[in-house]
């Protein structure tokens, strides 16, 4: 018996879905990647199926009485945050659903409404589609139909492009969920994968290269529980969305040539962030195309022009900043730590990754993507040993010894400068253009260029030769300006025509 005093606050979740004997999808790819992501997660099993990596061979419904049975247990028991629906095989087992979701209202609930497994097999067929529209969808958050399910719950409409998917998305939404995505994984020819997410008001297209491996069984479930997973630890619900889709990315990338079973459906490592090694390849939420535009914010910069923190790093990423850090040198401990929770509601939301400037401390209380680092600063060995194998870390380089070094302690990327003098920095050693390119061909990490840079000089800094050059870090360029998401389109579009040119 615990006494109110002692007791601390687990995130709860509940799926309602199908067993997989296989367990690369349903019920066991709920719970593995709730347990990924912090969160408890029960379970009330609604169909039991024999399937492995070749397919579905046979599915078991639950009686409607049993699964209410179930429902009733957990749901009496239990301080849920977020119940989360996957297989639901029959109007009479929705129905139990609802009804003991009336009995004990939730605070969310996300539904994946499965219809048909990735090999092809039905698993819940067309009598339940009204129940779907006229009583279900009305009370979820969100849903997470790939095109073919936002097809069917739409009566049949084709759905062949991203426009297609946004009306999609529209009309579904006129259903009554709060939030819709339409998952675009099935679109034909495409080189990305796109999904749709809309809010009632706005839409936005989260994008990300389609990862080519067999080991794709799961992916719908594993990506609805990872958002339940989010929403459960407090999370907005379109940040969540992006943590959702970048930990299945992430989990397929780091499972592309895993080899479990023999069909053509594999399933992938939800565990993968436990494995992960440091010096090889790691694969965290880094893509090192992320240091294209650079944003770094200064505290004094944003005080001369009265502008929040928050209203600098929304003007950024609205003019097409690709990565923030945060270096507020100035900042009280507790003021830095307020904004920069904010600003990494703000980041993840726009799935804009955001580091610290040298303060782990303030990077782990905010839960932040990662930090850079200086020479002086905390070494980068001790960073990636207290920060674990997903953060992302950078480090600054002005020698090639330096940026080898760099690799060999686990860093991420390489910030190297000052390319020109810099008035924002004091006593900064200038290494110019050809230091720069010593410590580009130094090393295999991805480098992005620092100091004195601006529109008038970014084409000279993207066109030296050396292929790890990923981009340019700006501050003055973009915060000592009257209008920030003026200049930083200004330069977004500089940086794209000279790469075009390259
Ligand atoms: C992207 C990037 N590159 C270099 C630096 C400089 O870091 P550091 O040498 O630690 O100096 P301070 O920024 O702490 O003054 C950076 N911040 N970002
Ligand atoms: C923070 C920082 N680091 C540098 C380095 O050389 O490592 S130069 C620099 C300041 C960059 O500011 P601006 O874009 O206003 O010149
Ligand atoms: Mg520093």
């Amino acid at each position: 018996m615990t006494t109110t005093e002692n007791v601390k606050k687990v995130a709860q979740v509940l799926t309602v879905a199908g067993s997989d004997s296989g367990a690369g999808a349903g019920i066991q790819a709920d719970i593995k990647v709730c347990a990924a992501r912090g969160v408890y997660c029960a379970s009330v099993i609604t169909a039991v199926t024999a399937q492995n990596t070749r397919g579905v061979q046979s599915v078991h419904l639950l009686p409607p009485d049993f699964v209410s049975e179930q429902l009733k247990s957990v749901l009496s028991d239990f301080d849920f945050d977020v119940v989360k629906t996957g297989m639901l095989p029959s109007p009479e087992i929705v129905e139990v659903l609802l009804r003991n979701l009336t009995d004990f209202p939730v605070r969310a609930l996300v539904i994946d409404p499965v219809m048909v497994s990735t090999s092809g097999h039905v698993l819940a067929g067309s009598s339940i589609l009204s129940i779907f529209r006229e009583r279900l969808l009305p009370i979820a958050d969100i849903i997470t139909p790939n095109v073919k399910e936002a097809s069917a719950l739409l009566g049949g409409i084709r759905i062949q492009t991203v426009e297609d998917m946004r009306s999609a998305a529209k009309s579904l939404h006129a259903m009554g969920p709060r939030f819709v995505l339409v998952k675009g994984g099935d679109l034909p020819d495409s080189s990305e994968s796109v999904d749709v997410y809309f809010d009632g008001k706005e839409f936005h297209e989260l994008r990300s290269p389609r990862i080519s491996t067999r080991n794709t069984h799961g992916t719908g479930c594993t990506l609805a529980s990872c958002i339940a997973a989010e929403l459960a630890k407090g999370s907005s619900m379109l940040s969540a969305v992006w943590v959702a889709k970048r930990f299945v990315d992430d989990a397929l990338e780091y499972s592309r040539d895993i080899a479990i079973g023999t069909g053509m459906q594999g399933p992938f490592d939800h565990f993968f962030s436990l494995k992960k090694n440091p010096q090889s390849s790691r694969c965290s939420t880094f893509n090192p195309d992320d240091l294209f535009l650079y944003a770094v914010t200064d505290s004094r910069m944003n005080k001369k022009w009265n502008r929040s923190i928050v209203d600098a790093v929304k003007a950024a990423i609205e003019g097409g900043s690709t990565i923030i850090q945060l270096r507020e040198k100035e900042a009280e401990t507790r003021e830095f730590l307020e904004g920069a929770k904010a600003c990494v509601e703000i980041c993840r939301s726009n799935g804009v990754s955001l580091l610290i400037n040298d303060r782990i401390d303030i990077a782990l209380a905010c839960d932040a993507d990662g930090v850079h680092v200086g020479q002086s600063d905390m070494p980068v060995d001790l960073v990636r040993s207290l920060l674990g194998p997903d953060k992302i870390i950078g480090v600054s380089c002005k020698t090639p010894e330096q940026a080898h070094q760099a690799w060999k302690d686990g860093a991420d990327y390489i910030g190297s400068g000052g390319v020109f003098p810099t008035n924002t920095k004091a006593n900064n050693r200038t290494i110019g253009l050809d230091g720069l390119k010593e410590v580009c061909k130094a090393s295999k990490l991805p480098v992005v260029a620092i100091g004195g840079i601006g529109i008038s000089n970014a084409e000279s800094v993207m066109r030296i030769d050396a292929p790890n050059l990923k981009g340019v870090a700006v501050v003055s360029a973009l915060f000592d300006q009257v209008c920030v998401l003026t200049q930083a389109k200004k330069l977004h579009k500089t940086l794209k025509e000279s790469k075009m040119e390259n």
